[in-house]
């Protein structure tokens, strides 16, 4: 059964067409990575799989059809692009803010929560982080504390939008690492955006590629990722939606 079907998608905003008929079908547990050139909708895309941008087309997850009604669906875990805070608060209650959808209105995060933090965090290699203010760390660092986030919310699917920005050289290895143990180890799917081409040398899964400027970059020429996903994607970007 697949984890994640998407059957003849478009996409656009106010009468311009940005996507155009996506399908395919993705089996548990994958890695797939997203590419494609800046404004060719790659971000949207994830919108519309986590219901905030609508679209004609149809999702399943686990076979069963998604309801454009429905927020957030459980099974899917989001990092997005951009994350502010505008307030103090401390790391430990950013990350655990992550278990709020296995919560009711008024209940408390326990000590296991928050023990569950630490381990995140300690798997992460920054348990130093737990007791932090999250607006005195530098961009890698938050960017570490939205992925502890995801993490804690052990969805299976995640989308990760950009995940590599602010992070150096040694956390983009240790990010990309750590999505190959998401899929390999712990039997999630993932979804990665990226123009990190160079770190999908060595990874096994899938390829999708949004791009019409650059339909086969190189990437795809050294077969790095072993299954490509031919993706039945025209882009009329004239038309209306
Ligand atoms: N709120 C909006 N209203 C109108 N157009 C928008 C809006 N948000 C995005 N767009 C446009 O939709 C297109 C797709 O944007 P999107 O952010 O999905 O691209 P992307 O592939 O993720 O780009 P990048 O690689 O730069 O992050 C772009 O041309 C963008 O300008």
């Amino acid at each position: 059964m697949p984890v994640l079907e998407v059957k003849d998608l478009s996409l656009g905003f106010e009468g311009k067409l940005i996507i155009e008929g996506v399908s395919f079908a993705i089996e548990k547990p994958s890695f797939v990575a997203i590419i494609g050139h800046n404004g060719c909708g790659k971000t949207t895309f994830f919108k519309s799989l986590i219901q905030s941008h609508p679209y004609k087309g149809e999702i399943f997850l686990f076979d069963q059809k998604v309801n454009k009604s429905q927020t957030s669906p459980r099974e899917i875990a989001i990092l997005e692009q951009r994350n502010l805070v505008n307030f103090q608060i401390k790391v430990k209650d950013i990350v655990v803010m992550g278990l709020f959808r296995r919560k009711s209105f008024f209940e408390n995060y326990t000590n296991e929560d928050f023990d569950r933090v630490r381990e995140i965090l300690e798997f992460l290699e920054r348990p130093d982080l737990y007791e932090k203010d999250f607006n005195h760390l530098s961009g890698g660092e938050q960017q570490l504390v939205w992925l502890a986030q995801m993490m804690i919310q052990e969805a299976e699917i995640y989308l990760l939008d950009e995940p590599t920005q602010y992070l150096d050289l040694y956390y983009k290895k240790v990010l990309f690492d750590l999505m190959e143990a998401w899929v390999k180890r712990f039997n999630k799917t993932v979804f990665c955006i990226t123009h990190d081409l160079y770190y999908l040398e060595t990874m096994d899964g899938y390829l999708l590629n949004f791009s019409e400027k650059d339909p086969r970059p190189q990437v795809l020429n050294r077969e790095c990722l072993k299954k490509n996903i031919n993706l039945i994607l025209q882009r009329k970007p004239n038309k209306n939606f």
